[in-house]
C-alpha cells in the first residue's frame, strides 16, 4: 500500500501517512493487488456473509483484501457498519419513470448514514498509529459517526459544527455519543481550510473525508451492492454530491471491481447536487476544467452545505472513468422526493432524497433511459432531520405535494369508524 498524490503523482509509503503531499494535492490510497484472484476472493467474501462477531461480519471489512489488508485485526473498531438494504419500490419506480429502481439505504448504518463506512476505517487506521484524540469538521453525520466509533475505541472526539443551517438531531447525536462540540460562524469549508493550515499543530487524527482511508472504507458500498447482485451492477448508480467523498469512493470502487475481474461492465454514475450548493455540477455543465467554489452555499438538504469540495478532482476521475453525468435539483424536488422515499417505508434524509429527485429529472431530460436499470444510494436516515419532516407534513406554509397530516379525533367507534 502506497499513498499517491492527486496532483502531482508524488508517491509516499503508507507509513508516512499525512493528509496532504507536499504540493497541497490530497492523496489517494494504491493497493498492491496483483496477488488477488476475484474467483477465489468471491468465495471468501460469501462464506463470511455468515459470520457473527468476528471483524468480517461487517459490511465493511468483509472486504478487508480491497480495503486495508495491511491493518492488524487487533485495531478494527466495528459496529458491524454495512451490511444494509437493498429495496426496490413500486411507488419509486412509477414517480422517477424507470422500469427498475434500487435503494440502497446506507441509512440502516448504526449511526444512521453512510459515514460509518469510511469512520470504521479511519479511525481503525488512527488506532493503529497510536492516536486516541480524533478530530472532524461536520454538517452533522460525519460528527455523529465519528463520536461513536471514537468512544467505541475509548477514545476521545472533538468536533467543529457550524452555528447555522444544520441539523439539530446531528448535533445532539454527535454530543450523546460524547464528543466535545465546537459550534463555530461559518461552513464545513471554513472548517476544511482551518485544517489545511492546521493539522499539524493540533495534534489530533482527522478523519474528514480529506484522509484516504475513509474513502477506502466507502468503498464497500459499491462492492456490497455489487455482492448481492450477484457481482451484476445496473446501468446506473445515482448519489447526492456534497464533499464529493462517496462519489470518489464509488469510482475508486467500481475501478477495483474492474480491474480485478470481479464486474464486466462499469455502470454510469449519475452525480446529484443541491441548487443552492452545486459547484461541481456547474463546472461540469459548463465544461470547466477548474472548480469555483460557492462561498454562500445554500440548501435544505442541510448535509448538502458544502461550496467547495476538497475531493472535487477525484470526483471528476469518477466521472471521466464511468461516462458519468451531473445534475441539480431544487429544495422543493428533494423535499417531494423524500416525502415519497419516506411512504415507501425506506425513509432517508432530505441530502439522500436528491437521488430519487435527480433520476426523476435525468429520465425526463432521457439522459437515462426509462428501460434503464439505476440504483440509488440513500445516504442518511430519516431521524437524522425531524424538523424537516415538521416543516413538510405539519408545517403552516408548508408547499409539500405529498404532504401527510394528523388528524385529531374522539375515540368513540361512529368517530372513528367514519374516518377509516
Ligand atoms: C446524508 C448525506 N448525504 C450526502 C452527503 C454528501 O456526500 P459527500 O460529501 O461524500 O459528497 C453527505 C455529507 O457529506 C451526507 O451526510
Ligand atoms: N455531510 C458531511 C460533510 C462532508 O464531510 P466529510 O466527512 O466528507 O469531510 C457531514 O456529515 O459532515
Amino acid at each position: 500500500m502506497k499513498l499517491v498524490c492527486v496532483d502531482c503523482n508524488k508517491e509516499y509509503p503508507a507509513e508516512s501517512f499525512d493528509y496532504q503531499c507536499v504540493c497541497g494535492g490530497l492523496f489517494d490510497i494504491v493497493h498492491d493487488t496483483k496477488h488477488l484472484d476475484a474467483e477465489q476472493l468471491k468465495r471468501v467474501f460469501h462464506d463470511r456473509l455468515s459470520e457473527r462477531m468476528t471483524p468480517y461480519a461487517s459490511g465493511v471489512w468483509r472486504y478487508k483484501e480491497l480495503i486495508f489488508p495491511e491493518l492488524a485485526e487487533e485495531f478494527i473498531t466495528t459496529k458491524y457498519e454495512g451490511n444494509t438494504g437493498l429495496y426496490s419500490s413500486e411507488l419509486l419506480q412509477s414517480y422517477t419513470g424507470n422500469r427498475k429502481v434500487l435503494l440502497k439505504a446506507q441509512s440502516e448504518n448504526p449511526s444512521g448514514s453512510f459515514k460509518d463506512n469510511g469512520m470504521t476505517v479511519a479511525v481503525s487506521h488512527g488506532r493503529s498509529l497510536g492516536y486516541k484524540r480524533f478530530t472532524c469538521t461536520s454538517t452533522g453525520n460525519t460528527s455523529s459517526s465519528l463520536a461513536m466509533y471514537a468512544s467505541m475505541a475509548q477514545g476521545e472526539s472533538y468536533v467543529f459544527v457550524p452555528n447555522k443551517n444544520i441539523s439539530l438531531n446531528k448535533v445532539l447525536q454527535t454530543l450523546a455519543y460524547g464528543a466535545r462540540v465546537i459550534s463555530f460562524d461559518g461552513t464545513y469549508d471554513d472548517g476544511i481550510r482551518f485544517y489545511e493550515q492546521h493539522s499539524k499543530e493540533l495534534g489530533l487524527y482527522i478523519c474528514n473525508s480529506i484522509n484516504p482511508f475513509r474513502i477506502e472504507g466507502q468503498k464497500s458500498i459499491v462492492y456490497e451492492i455489487a455482492q448481492y447482485l450477484n457481482w451484476n451492477l445496473p446501468d446506473w448508480v445515482v448519489i447526492p454530491g456534497g464533499a464529493l467523498s462517496n462519489v470518489t469512493a464509488l469510482g475508486k470502487g467500481l475501478q477495483d471491481l474492474k480491474t480485478l475481474g470481479f464486474i464486466e461492465k462499469v455502470p454510469r454514475v449519475a452525480l446529484v447536487q443541491a441548487e443552492g450548493a452545486s459547484p461541481f455540477h456547474q463546472m461540469v455543465s459548463k465544461g470547466r476544467t477548474q472548480l469555483i467554489p460557492e462561498p454562500h452555499p445554500y440548501t435544505r438538504a442541510s448535509a448538502l452545505n458544502i461550496g467547495n469540495p476538497p475531493s472535487w478532482k477525484k470526483a471528476l476521475r469518477t466521472l471521466e472513468e464511468t461516462r458519468g453525468v451531473t445534475c441539480s435539483v431544487t429544495d422543493q424536488e428533494i423535499l417531494d422526493a423524500k416525502a415519497l422515499v419516506d411512504k415507501s417505508g425506506i425513509g432517508c434524509e432530505p441530502a439522500s432524497a436528491a437521488t430519487v429527485a435527480g433520476l426523476r429529472k435525468l429520465v425526463s431530460q432521457q439522459i437515462i433511459d426509462k428501460d434503464e436499470t439505476a440504483v440509488c444510494i440513500l445516504t442518511g436516515n430519516m431521524l437524522k432531520d425531524t424538523d424537516a419532516l415538521h416543516e413538510y407534513h405539519l408545517g403552516e406554509t408548508s408547499k409539500g405535494a405529498f404532504r401527510n397530516t394528523i388528524q385529531s379525533a374522539e375515540l368513540s367507534l361512529e368517530n372513528i369508524a367514519r374516518l377509516l
